[in-house]
């Protein structure tokens, strides 16, 4: 048996301000070494306040970087706001592990009914098997013991050693259930109040013939995959710094030079079939047709009266009522007679003309009041008047959607009115976002001398995520080769995009290139672009367990990042998943005051104000516009791209109309 490499991750506001001591972490920490509740070496082993971004955070490195094998978390699993432990798991883990959750409630249950209020959640991210137990010490430790006897197996099938599953799974098949059983030490020191149910009767001798014939076949695939030692080594050389070039070596191209190039490079992903609800934003792949027509039968427009058109005006007997929802065939409008009905109602057989209420006046109503008996029709009607013959929306057999087309609200209201539950479409490509800079930190913690906090993560993953993609946060990596070449990997093994923020421009530490380079063969299109700001904005091609990856490393500044991941990205998703439109509306703006202009083509972030006499909005700045400032892009619903300075223009005056990006409206 291998030994596991554990993390343990304690999540408590308190112990980790320093003002409770952590026992439950040291506790853990201690049996799994000391009493080999699981015989595992704990590697990692840290106490973060009850904050989503760091718990994910943590989780993200542990699994990614560390390649830690196993990841007990104690705390923040219960019902109090800031019990926040199990969300932070589900946003990280690929896959959901009930089992052993609902082991843990199960057995916990048996001893104390306030295990109900119990969170936990288990899965598995990569290679690495995440559980989450309760806060106290007593607690966190029966969870434990409770789920121990499957852990080794957990951890040998994650990591495909089939031989070691095997035998594990003989095994415990042979022992049966037993709810605290584990492999040492039984739990002789527990210095607590509750003793558990041992049951230890049902064994099963036999095996009940579920022997694993196929794993024999698989014997030679045993890959001890490097998963304890993680360091991984990059072959980009970085060292060198004096020798460095001290210009790029890129050439700069035009903004839409670059977009083309990010285009062009984009190949349409495949196929797959969607259910209605989750269609939204893909593009359909083929034609939609109505099996049926609408409305299915004739329907009034109007609430008001049935009637034969030909009676003309006057008076007319009520003979029954149609609502809505009932059936067409309900009563016959004869002569001199008619149905009242509702907008929507199918139209009685017989009537051909809908007369609507305002026309009419009562002539005579049963005496409570109840039961309208005759009207009288002010106006003549003509024949049709207010129906919506069958068919008249759509057509039986009509096409209802093209090919091609693009699926927004509206596209989605049109399949579920033809009752189409799941179609055909182009797959969105998934993108993965990563951070890298030493000097970063999660937002949850207590900011360390030379540090800043990254808002470039959030911001893009909320940028994608809002274009409508799935994105996987693969968290932040150090400005060195090995932990860029472990971030970078695990971002490829998940997605088809990488987003980077940082790294890219002429500093020794800007290190992205020369990995992806290196380690990853990477054809490196673009890393120089004529915009203010974002001109280091770099990308990249490369192939990663045969799949093409495309890699936008979008400068470090939190504007520069903002600005380029609407130009880049967001048309980069857009044209994979097969739309024809992936480009940024432009319009026309006018300046409300007087700008000067950059040497650079400038992304000018502004605010419109729609101005009811002049045919144009007005712009206004927000401020200072240093790509550092990420105010200046809060709340800016347009950029200007305004041309870069010359000598004999250096400003633009106000009135002045220019060319804009529509960010939102
Ligand atoms: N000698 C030159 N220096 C620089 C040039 C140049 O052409 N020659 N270009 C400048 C421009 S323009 C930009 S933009 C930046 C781009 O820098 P990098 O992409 O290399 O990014 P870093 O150096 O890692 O960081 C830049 C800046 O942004 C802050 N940062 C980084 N990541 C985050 C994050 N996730 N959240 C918040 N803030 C972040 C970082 O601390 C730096 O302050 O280079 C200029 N230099
Ligand atoms: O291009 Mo950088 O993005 O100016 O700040
Ligand atoms: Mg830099």
């Amino acid at each position: 048996m291998d030994i596991i490499s554990v993390g343990v991750l304690t999540v408590s506001d308190r112990c980790s301000r320093g003002e409770a001591q952590d026992t439950s972490g040291a506790n853990l920490r201690e049996i799994v070494v000391a009493s080999g509740v699981i015989e595992g070496e704990v590697k990692k082993y840290e106490c973060v306040p009850d904050d989503l971004m760091v718990i994910k955070d943590t989780l993200i490195r542990w699994c990614d970087e560390e390649n830690l094998q196993l990841i007990l978390t104690t705390g923040g699993t219960g019902f109090s706001p800031r019990d926040l432990t199990p969300e932070a798991v589900k946003e990280v883990i690929e896959r959901e592990a009930p089992g052993l959750a609902i082991c843990m409630i199960t057995q916990s249950l048996k001893v104390t009914p306030l295990a109900m209020l119990s969170r936990p959640v288990c899965g598995i991210r990569g290679k690495s098997l995440i559980i989450t137990l309760p806060g106290s010490q007593k607690g966190s430790e029966e969870c434990l013991r409770f789920i121990a006897q499957s852990i080794h197996h957990a951890v040998d099938l994650i990591n495909g050693r089939e031989k070691h599953a095997e035998e594990t799974h003989s095994t415990l098949q042979a022992e049966g259930v037993k709810s605290d059983s584990f492999k040492h030490h039984h739990s002789h020191h527990h210095h607590h109040g509750h003793s558990h149910p041992h049951h230890h009767g049902h064994g099963h001798p036999h095996h009940h013939g579920h022997s694993h014939p196929h794993h024999h076949a698989l014997h030679h695939c045993q890959h001890h995959s490097g998963n304890h030692g993680n360091h991984q080594e990059s072959k980009a050389d970085v060292s060198k710094i004096s020798r460095r070039p001290r210009k790029s070596i890129h050439p700069m191209i035009s903004v839409s030079q670059a977009i083309e190039i990010v285009l062009k490079e984009a190949e349409k992903m495949g196929t797959k079939t969607v259910p209605l609800y989750s269609a939204l934003g893909y593009v359909l792949v083929e034609d939609i047709f109505a099996k049926d027509p609408l409305p299915p039968f004739p329907a009034s427009i109007k609430d008001g009266y049935a009637v034969i058109a030909s009676d003309g005006a006057g008076v007319r007997t009520v003979a029954d009522d149609s609502t809505a929802g009932s059936s067409p065939q309900k009563s016959e409008v004869t002569s001199g007679t008619c149905v009242r009905v509702n907008t929507g109602a199918p139209i009685p057989p017989g009537a051909d003309a809908v007369v609507q209420v305002e026309d009419t006046e009562l002539i005579k109503e049963a005496d409570d009041g109840c039961t309208e008996l005759e009207i009288k029709i002010l106006k003549e009607p003509f024949m049709g008047q207010d129906i919506r013959p069958l068919g008249c929306d759509i057509t039986s057999g009509q096409r209802v959607l093209e090919s091609d087309t693009l699926l927004g609200p509206t596209e989605m209201g049109l399949l579920a009115t033809i009752g189409v539950t799941e179609v055909l479409v182009i797959d969105k490509p998934t993108v993965a976002i990563l951070s890298t800079g030493n000097e970063l930190q999660t937002p949850g913690e207590p900011l360390k001398a030379g540090h800043i906090r990254d808002s470039n993560k959030t911001t893009l993953v909320a940028l994608v995520q809002q274009a409508g993609y799935q994105v996987f946060d693969v968290g932040i990596a150090k400005d060195d080769t090995s932990s860029l070449l472990t971030a970078l990997k695990s971002a490829f093994s998940r997605a088809d995009i990488l987003v980077t923020s940082g790294g890219v421009s002429m500093g020794e530490r800007d290190i992205l290139r020369p990995v992806l380079t290196s380690d990853f063969s990477a054809t490196v299109h673009f890393a120089q672009v004529f915009m203010k700001p974002g001109k280091p904005t770099t990308f990249a091609t490369c192939e990663y367990e045969g799949r093409k990856k495309l890699i936008l490393g979008l400068p470090g500044n939190p504007v520069s990042a903002t600005v380029t991941a609407t130009l880049y990205v967001v048309p980069l998703c857009r044209k994979m998943s097969g739309r024809k439109i992936c480009e940024n509306t432009s319009m026309k703006v006018k300046l409300s005051e007087r700008l000067y202009l950059d040497p650079r083509p400038e992304y000018h972030r502004v605010f419109l104000v729609w101005d009811p006499v002049s045919q144009l909005p007005f712009a206004y700045s927000t401020g200072n516009q240093i790509s550092s400032r990420l105010l200046s892009m809060a709340s800016a619903q347009a950029l200007l791209k305004l041309p870069p300075a010359t000598p004999e223009v250096k400003s633009l005056p106000e009135g002045t109309v220019v060319d804009a990006l529509v960010l939102a409206m």
